[in-house]
């Protein structure tokens, strides 16, 4: 008997040992409908997770939701059903004037400030992408032509900010280009586990300018959504390249 995992309602058993991850329920809806062979595997509240395979490889795409602490329920489930390399492709908000909207920032590294994973490990414990990752993303987004970056990432709970003052000037001059909401846990879940991960973000605004006032975020604009389009064959070509288990302690 098929036993079903409880939280995202995907099988326990016989996955994939690829997955693409994405926020957006269509999103991943959109991606499956790239793949050869998709099959819807389980959906429950913000989780949807499809099997099909890119160019001949099996892989799994899953939507997480918004924000870490869910997410994680998410990475945690896919991993007890076989999944052991993940990247994430989503969206995020721009730090910096020279990365416009619809580029394709590669996160190098993200700051953890997604309040989950210091529930984890200590908050001095790294929170990086496996460089094979950062290089397959890059080669990638070369490779179709995308305008992109790879640099630093913010990784942050709250999508508003409330009344405490936000180190966004520091971060800044740190040279921290771009901020979202769950890359992080991805990074740090995966080192925890000896996993391959990383990320990819189409950049939906200047977030430091816009944030403070959710009307003036405006994620569905055409610059965004034919960005978001472009990069799904990027973040598949790199998840299918990724092969690097057997190096790892
Ligand atoms: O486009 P996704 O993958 O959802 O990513 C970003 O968009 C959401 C906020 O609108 C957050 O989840 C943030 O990380
Ligand atoms: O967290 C996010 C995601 C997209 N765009 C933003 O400005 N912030």
């Amino acid at each position: 008997m098929t036993v079903i995992l409880p939280i995202t309602k995907i099988p326990r058993e016989g996955l994939p040992t690829r997955a693409l991850v994405v926020g957006d329920p269509a999103r991943a809806d959109a991606v499956a409908a790239q793949l050869d062979d998709a099959q819807l595997l389980g959906e429950n509240r913000e989780y949807r997770s499809y099997r099909g395979r890119w160019r001949g490889t099996d892989l799994v795409v899953s939507s997480h939701g918004v924000g870490g602490p869910g997410a994680l329920c998410l990475f945690t489930e896919l991993a007890a059903a076989g999944v052991r390399t993940y990247l994430r492709l989503g969206t995020a908000g721009s730090l910096t004037d020279t990365v416009g909207d619809g580029d394709l920032v590669v996160a190098e590294a993200a700051v953890r400030d997604d309040g989950v994973t210091p529930q984890l490990v200590p908050a001095e414990y790294p929170s990086f992408a496996t460089p094979e990752a950062v290089l397959a993303l890059t080669a990638a987004a070369r490779e179709h032509r995308l305008r992109h970056h790879r640099g630093l990432v913010w990784t942050r709970a709250a999508f508003s900010p409330g009344v405490l003052e936000l180190p966004v000037r520091q971060y800044q001059a740190a040279r921290v280009i771009a901020i979202e909401m769950e890359l992080s846990t991805l990074l740090v879940f995966a080192a925890l586990r000896g996993f391959t991960a990383g990320g990819a973000l189409v950049i939906d605004g200047n977030a430091s300018q816009d944030n403070a006032d959710p009307t003036r975020y405006s994620p569905h604009r055409a610059v965004v959504t034919e960005a978001v389009r472009a990069s799904v064959a990027v973040a598949l070509d790199a998840l299918v390249s990724l092969d690097v288990e057997e190096d790892r302690a």
